[in-house]
């Protein structure tokens, strides 16, 4: 049975880097004391930031435990300005003490080639999950949305859309730049425990409104969870969503 998404409302995004930060402890210290550590994906763009505001300096936090992956990547070297590690970096991982090898990164030799980039990133994950073939679950994928309605770099009317036979895949046309990249793919986007969607500005609304009240299969709408479906949406991108909709206010 597909998740029933879950939407909270935020009047700013300090009120969302708020609530994301009692969220995202609260699911960590449930997942270490489950399974001793946290599984967490991070996407680009604006998510690392509004992640990172309070998170960074929360001290109930078991660092050592969590484990970062990365929703999607840019083949770019780790310190280019487009890589999505970079980011995450500088707003989060440079503050906090996640030892790095639980830092799971695009492999540097790879970047020129981005088929053998995906399959390595695959096979990084695989060796994180106890080298199973068994689809993973990851505890917790941070998703952020583009106007366009994609999530991590599956685009609408993209071939990604449709692959099911591969954990991450990659491409070398991304409409939004830089045009190489690698993704995870709905199999393991859906197969996570919670999907949660950070979504803030008034460029947004749009999307929010086709998928979450028109039901468009736009690709951030087929995303969903074993767990729970969660958006956390603040008053812009909230602005054209049906008042029914809106099951939470916080
Ligand atoms: O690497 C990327 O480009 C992202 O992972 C991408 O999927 C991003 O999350 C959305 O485009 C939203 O970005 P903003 O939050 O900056 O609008």
């Amino acid at each position: 049975m597909p998740a029933t998404p879950e939407i909270f409302r935020f009047s700013s995004s300090d009120d969302i880097s708020r609530a994301l930060d009692h969220f995202v402890a609260e699911t960590a210290r449930a997942a270490i004391a489950r399974s001793g550590r946290f599984t967490v994906s991070l996407s680009g763009g604006s998510l690392p930031k509004t992640l990172a505001k309070n998170l960074k300096d929360n001290k109930s936090i078991e660092w050592s435990k969590w484990h970062i992956f990365f929703a999607d990547e840019r083949c770019v070297a780790l310190d280019h300005d487009e890589s999505n590690y970079l980011l995450a970096k500088q707003q989060l991982l440079d503050h906090v003490p996640i030892p790095a090898t639980h830092v799971y990164t695009i492999n540097q030799a790879l970047v020129q080639d981005h088929k053998a980039a995906a399959k390595d990133y695959a096979a990084q994950i695989k060796t994180a999950f106890g080298g199973s073939d068994a689809m993973p679950s990851i505890d917790l994928n941070l998703l952020g949305i583009g106007p366009d309605g994609h999530c991590c770099s599956l685009f609408p009317g993209h071939r990604l859309l449709d692959v099911a036979d591969v954990w991450v895949a990659s491409l070398d046309d991304s409409p939004k730049p830089p045009p190489s990249r690698i993704t995870l793919t709905y199999p393991i986007i859906n197969n996570a425990d919670i999907n949660l969607f950070v979504v803030t500005g008034d460029g947004k609304a749009d999307a929010i409104h086709k998928i979450v009240d028109q039901k468009e299969a736009l690709p951030s709408g087929r995303v969903q969870a074993k767990g729970r479906l969660i958006w956390f949406l603040d008053d812009g991108a909230a602005g054209k969503l049906n008042a029914s909709t809106l099951k939470y206010n916080l």
